[in-house]
């Protein structure tokens, strides 16, 4: 039977498979008699993962854990295992809003770093399916409403001042947000060592670099997310960190979460959807580019049903009050989505949509369109109206 576990006090370790399941056996979460099988599953950029089946009946768990260095790039490059207290309570905090679409938290154990989990594997990663030539036609209703419930809900428009300020300082998470601060709004823009550009791209980003215009509203992007403390968000919001079925959605890794600017979330899951359907070949098209406008619609629905349901800020009756809000949303969405399609084609962490693009010439065709919508989502962030300009600003990139 499994139980919830919430230990401190061990002393830090990494884990291998036989020392996952010895922890599995010493926190009883499988019956007596289980007979063990564990397989390291982690494909991300910061941590393990494990995952422990009883191999007689099948019941099946995840045991996630920090290392205190990012995975990616090795020793050489220290993080706090802290990540994984706030993965934890960002997933509890989110699901109380969206239970369906969020991952269960089976236990935790602070000193060793580690997230317990419902085993999700009947899934599919999104960015796997989509890769696959897959359509979900749930994910954008699904995140759209996510988004929506997890962003108003931690926000101030739902929310006492002190519950929501107690919030902001549970979610401090300054090593995380330093890394997207430098993956995302410094380094694609500047010629640093972490940036791994091909060099059929060279000149392109090198005038990127050279556009003062497109700086100063980097650095505008940049400064907002640092400051704009609007609600709790996932903050790293990929098609990597959801999980989809043709029934399911469930939004799992939520480790960057902190207090930053509605857009984000938003911006970084359609920038996604963007990469994606920029691979895809035309008869394909169409179905993903018209799920960056249903998360659009369900996003500012639900958002609008909320706002005159549960608002309790005293202006939210005011007439166009919530129009603006939501109007300044779309334009830190689109900068953001703008920022972290740049970062993905020639930052450090790039996207296997991309990446696993064979067709030399294909692939540099791609990340060129990507890095042209990528830099016109920024520039005109304040200009486009409604998604629908942007969904047909990509149907023109790709014609
Ligand atoms: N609850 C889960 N159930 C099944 N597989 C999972 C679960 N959580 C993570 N995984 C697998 O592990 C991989 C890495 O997990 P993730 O949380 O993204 O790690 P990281 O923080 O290192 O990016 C995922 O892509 C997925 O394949
Ligand atoms: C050195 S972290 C790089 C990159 O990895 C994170 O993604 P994930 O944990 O899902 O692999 C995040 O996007 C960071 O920017």
């Amino acid at each position: 039977m499994k139980r919830v576990v919430k230990v401190v006090g061990k002393k830090y370790e990494e884990l291998n498979v036989e020392k996952a399941i010895q922890l599995a056996i010493d926190y009883q979460l499988f019956s007596e008699h289980s007979e063990l099988s564990c397989t390291e599953i982690g494909d991300g950029n910061l941590n393990y993962v494990f995952r422990i089946t009883d191999i007689n009946t099948d019941e099946s768990i995840i045991i996630k854990q920090a290392l205190p260095y990012a995975k990616v790039v090795g020793e050489s490059w220290p993080l706090t295992l802290k990540r994984a207290k706030i993965e934890a309570e960002a997933l509890k905090e989110h699901g109380k809003y969206v239970p369906k679409i969020v991952p269960k938290v089976l236990g935790t154990d602070t000193s060793l770093a580690i997230t317990i989990l419902e085993d999700l594997s009947h899934l599919t990663v999104a960015r796997e399916g989509l890769i696959n030539g897959e359509n979900y036609p749930k994910l954008a209703a699904d995140i759209g409403e996510y988004l929506a419930k997890t962003l108003f809900y931690t926000s101030d428009f739902a929310l006492h001042p002190f519950d929501k300020k107690k919030l902001v300082v549970q979610f401090s998470n300054p090593e995380l947000c330093k890394i997207t601060e430098d993956l995302v709004f410094t380094d694609p823009f500047f010629d640093s060592e972490t940036n791994n550009i091909e060099p059929e791209l060279q000149s392109i980003v090198e005038a990127l670099w050279a556009n003062k215009k497109t700086k100063l509203e980097v650095a505008k992007l940049k400064r907002t997310f640092l400051t704009k403390a609007d609600a709790l968000l996932h903050g790293d919001l990929h098609t990597g960190s959801i999980f989809v079925s043709q029934k399911e959605t469930k939004v799992f890794d939520p480790e960057f979460a902190f207090y930053g600017p509605i857009g984000f979330d938003i911006g970084q899951f359609i920038a996604n959807l963007i990469m994606q359907v920029l691979t895809r070949e035309r008869e394909q098209r169409e179905l993903l580019t018209l799920q960056i406008e249903q998360t659009w619609l369900a996003f500012t629905t639900t958002f609008s049903e909320l706002w005159k349901k549960d608002s309790v800020d005293n202006y939210s009756y005011i007439e166009d009050y919530e129009v603006e809000v939501l109007r300044e949303v779309l334009s830190d969405t689109l900068g953001f989505a703008g920022c972290e399609i740049i970062r993905r084609v020639i930052g450090l962490a790039q996207v296997k949509d991309l990446e696993s693009i064979q067709d030399s010439e294909k692939r540099i065709k791609i990340k060129k369109q990507a890095l042209e919508i990528g830099e016109l989502l920024i520039l005109n962030r304040l200009k486009f109206g409604s998604i629908h300009s942007v969904t047909n600003l990509v149907r023109g990139a790709v014609e």
